[in-house]
Formats: structure tokens, sequence, C-alpha cells
């Protein structure tokens, strides 16, 4: 990541933390709650583990934090049915991202 771009990313990031729709993809899930979860959901994500690969240097490209981002979303639709509390605030918050996200690159 160039430091504009590590900018971006932050900016983008530190958005979706503060959004009314992010509370449930703010830390990892908790898999003592939900039991399947970690059969059903290959590549769990949230946004303090990118903010925290994001602080580590983890990420080379902005493609690679995108990637990221969007597989919060894409478990969400695996796990949850599109009309439960987390299944629509994950719809909210993808179209949220992927707004903010063409607007700035
Ligand atoms: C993103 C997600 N996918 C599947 C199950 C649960 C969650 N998130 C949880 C986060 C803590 C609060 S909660 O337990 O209500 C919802």
């Amino acid at each position: 990541l160039t430091n504009k771009e590590l900018a971006l990313v932050m900016t983008v990031l530190d958005e979706l933390d503060k959004h009314e729709d992010s509370w449930p993809f703010l830390f990892p899930v908790n898999t003592k709650h939900f039991s399947t979860y970690k059969r059903i959901i290959k590549n769990p994500m949230d946004l303090s583990t990118i903010r925290s690969k994001l602080e580590g240097g983890i990420y080379k490209t902005k493609e690679s934090f995108v990637d990221d981002v969007r597989t919060i979303f894409d478990n969400c639709e695996t796990f949850n049915e599109d009309q439960s509390p987390v299944g629509k605030a994950g719809h909210i918050l993808r179209l949220y991202f992927e707004r903010r996200w063409a607007e700035l690159t």
C-alpha cells in the first residue's frame, strides 16, 4: 500500500466502524454462541481483524483489503437469513461500503 492508499483504506475502515449497522461485524463472531459457525464459514473476518492486519502491514494492495471487507458480507449472507437483523445489517453495510469505495477509487 502506498501512503495515500493507506490513508484511503483507513478512512473507509473508520467509516464502517462508525456506521450504525456495523454492530454485527465489529469483532470476530463468537463461536461459543454460534456453535455451527466454524464449520460453515471457512474464512471468518471482521472489522477489528482487518484493522489489526492493516496496522501490521499485512495488506500489500488495496484490493487485498477490499477482498477481506467483502468476505465479511459474503460470510454474513451465507450464515444469516436476508431478513434477520444481522442479515439486514450486512446488506445495508455492503451497499454503503461499495458506494463509498467507488467514490474514493
Ligand atoms: C456477523 C454475524 N454472523 C453470524 C452470526 C453472528 C454475527 N454477528 C454477531 C456479533 C455480536 C452480536 S450478535 O451476536 O448479535 C451478532
